[in-house]
């Protein structure tokens, strides 16, 4: 059923709200950033410039690909970023040791109007390597920014990509519907997954709280209880129904219904095999067609989707036609999903043909329970009927990966590159400020990002070969003469550098972009088995002086 709702309900682009979920706040960061903090600060350091990269090692779900999402809650909640008296006082006592006045009065004045945030725009698709954000200020307030940030994009890029994974297989013409909320890690998982499956393809969600807050479609069907709550069709007291255009009204639905159900079971044309249908849950889809006759949608596996619930809603539809009204569809929930579907879509095509329906054939089917990648994956190659899916438990809580490992590393501080070295070559940083492009080829697919310093040249687009390298490989290299070239760390937070901020999009034009941004993907990048990996490199002076400052920072072993 589709839910009456009057557009967002929320303040789209303007960067002054606060974070949805009001637990955001500066001290939802680890006791670490404070007692640092502290430290900084005793050693005059704490105004020190700092750049710091957010980015992840490893793209999730096995895949070459990340959908990047969080970022409207980071900006809000670094614009929003001020400690209270309360919260100060509570930070003072939880220090350990004794906390100086001087600190005090320190964290009274800590905002973020001098820090700088660079991103990468919301829905974007990004890979490993490359920062999703450069937080640029003062390095005390930039470290406690640490946490709550991590935390904001994580979960967010995770199941953003999860959702366009789940979209990738169901394919572009089906319905998918985000019903996790009574799975999901509690109220703020459940709400971020709403808000970031609909960022990641979800066409809707049941979840009503995230209706309202971010103006995602709400749909729903009817559960299992409201089928056998009904004993008879007896209970129905209030049987009439008004014509769809209000020319007249036919007094007695429910013997409309009881009378289709007989033609139905007489039908030759469905060579008699329809016979007794479950009275009780005839009751409750004339009841629902009676509340709701237009948007008559009935879960019919309650006690058999075949013998009786496919039957019952077609008897329902036939009365409800009759008067007018055209019927939504089923819900499959339990039992082999391809096969039924293929059934009734059978069943419907026949009640078309035999009773003069038009467009009763392509009646719609939602499938759910326990779906997954995999199942939809299973159901597209064994072939079904199936329209719409209702996906909870798995997409909401990322059953298949429990987390994305962004992280805040140090890349500069005071003008100074810095690298974080690792025994791991993929954990080593990649250090300076940095600058992002991507480079799209002839066919207009994007062929590899590229970091470089952050006072090199822009790639030029007109015909000049660009040098690409892996940031660890030396053999790994190549050149590319791009067709276009994308810068893609923009303004977010200016800070007090005067330059223009970039505009938060609305929730809606975020979903658009994401989706628009895996059309453009080359599809063995974004394919489910053995995807391509995707080219990550850096110039070649950036190169030069990753590998200059390592062999700088590492201390030269002695053997004896
Ligand atoms: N054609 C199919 N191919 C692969 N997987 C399917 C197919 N149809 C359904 N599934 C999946 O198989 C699982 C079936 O779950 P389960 O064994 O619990 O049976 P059920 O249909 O829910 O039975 P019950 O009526 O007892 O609840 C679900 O995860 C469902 O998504
Ligand atoms: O299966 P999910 O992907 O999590 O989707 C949500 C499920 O929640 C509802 O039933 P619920 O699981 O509460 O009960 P049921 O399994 O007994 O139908 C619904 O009927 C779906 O099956
Ligand atoms: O509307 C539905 O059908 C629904 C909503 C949440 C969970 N399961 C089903
Ligand atoms: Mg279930």
């Amino acid at each position: 059923m589709e839910a009456k709702t009057n557009g967002p309900s929320v303040n789209a682009g303007r960067v002054m709200d606060g974070p949805t979920n009001p637990m955001v706040t500066p001290l939802l960061t680890d006791l670490y950033q404070f007692t640092m903090a502290y430290a900084y600060w005793k050693a005059g350091k704490h105004n020190d410039r700092a750049v710091f990269d957010l980015y992840f090692r490893k793209n999730p779900f096995g895949g070459e690909f990340t959908v990047f999402a969080g970022l409207e809650e980071c900006i809000k909640l670094i614009a929003n970023f001020k400690l209270t008296e309360e919260e100060i006082s509570f930070i003072c006592e939880t220090l350990p040791g004794s906390c100086e006045e001087g600190f005090v009065k320190y964290l009274r004045n800590i905002d973020c109007s001098d820090v700088e945030v660079y991103a990468i725009s919301e829905g974007t698709v990004v890979f490993p390597k490359v920062p999703l954000l450069r937080v640029e200020g003062p390095v005390a307030v930039v470290q406690l920014l640490e946490t709550p940030v991590l935390n904001l994009v994580n979960f967010a890029s995770l199941v953003a990509t999860n959702a366009a994974r789940h979209r990738l297989v169901a394919g572009k013409s089906k319905m998918l519907l985000e019903f996790g909320l009574r799975r999901a890690q509690g109220p703020d998982g459940a709400i971020s997954a709403s808000k970031y499956c609909y960022i990641g393809g979800f066409d809707a969600t049941s979840n009503v709280a995230a209706g309202r807050l971010f103006g995602i479609p709400l749909r729903g069907t009817h559960s299992h209880a409201f089928v056998s709550s009904f004993m008879s069709p007896d209970e129905i007291l209030e049987r009439s129904l008004h014509r769809s255009d209000g020319s007249s009204t036919c007094e007695d639905f429910v013997s409309l219904v009881q009378s289709w159900l007989s033609k139905i079971q007489w039908a030759k044309a469905l060579g008699n095999t329809v016979g007794e249908t479950n009275q009780s849950e005839l009751a409750a889809f004339t009841s629902y067609a009676l509340a709701f006759p237009n948007n008559f949608l009935a879960l019919v596996d309650t006690y058999d989707v075949m013998r009786s619930g496919v039957p019952n809603f077609c008897a329902v539809a036939l009365a409800l036609n009759d008067l007018g009204y055209k019927s939504v569809g089923i819900r499959l929930d339990s039992g082999d999903l391809a096969y039924l579907s293929g059934e009734a879509r059978k069943i419907f095509q026949i009640i078309e043909k035999e009773f003069g329906l038009p467009s009763f054939g392509k009646t719609s089917i939602t499938a759910s329970n326990d779906l997954n990648e995999e199942t939809l994956d299973a159901l597209n190659k064994q072939g079904h009927e199936v329209d719409c899916y209702g996906i909870g438990t798995y997409l909401v809580t990322c059953y298949a990966q429990a987390a994305l490992g962004c992280v805040f590393k140090l890349v500069e501080i005071n003008n100074q590159p810095r690298i974080k070295l690792s025994e791991d070559v993929s954990k080593v940083s990649i250090p300076c400020k940095k600058r992002c492009y991507r480079l799209y080829g002839r066919e207009g697919y994007s062929l590899v990002d590229i970091m470089t310093g952050e006072n090199e040249p822009c790639p030029k687009v007109v015909g000049e070969r660009i040098l690409c390298r892996h940031p660890f490989n030396e053999s790994k290299r190549a050149y590319v003469v791009p067709q276009r070239v994308e810068e893609l760390l923009k303004c977010y937070w200016p800070g007090k550098s005067g330059k223009v901020r970039e505009e938060l999009p609305a929730l809606k034009d975020i979903r658009d972009h994401c989706i628009k941004q895996l059309e453009q993907m080359r599809p063995d990048h974004i394919r489910r088995l053995n995807p391509t990996p995707y080219k990550v490199s850096v110039s070649a002076k950036l190169y030069d002086f990753i590998h200059f400052l390592w062999l700088n920072e590492a201390p030269v072993g002695e053997l004896q």
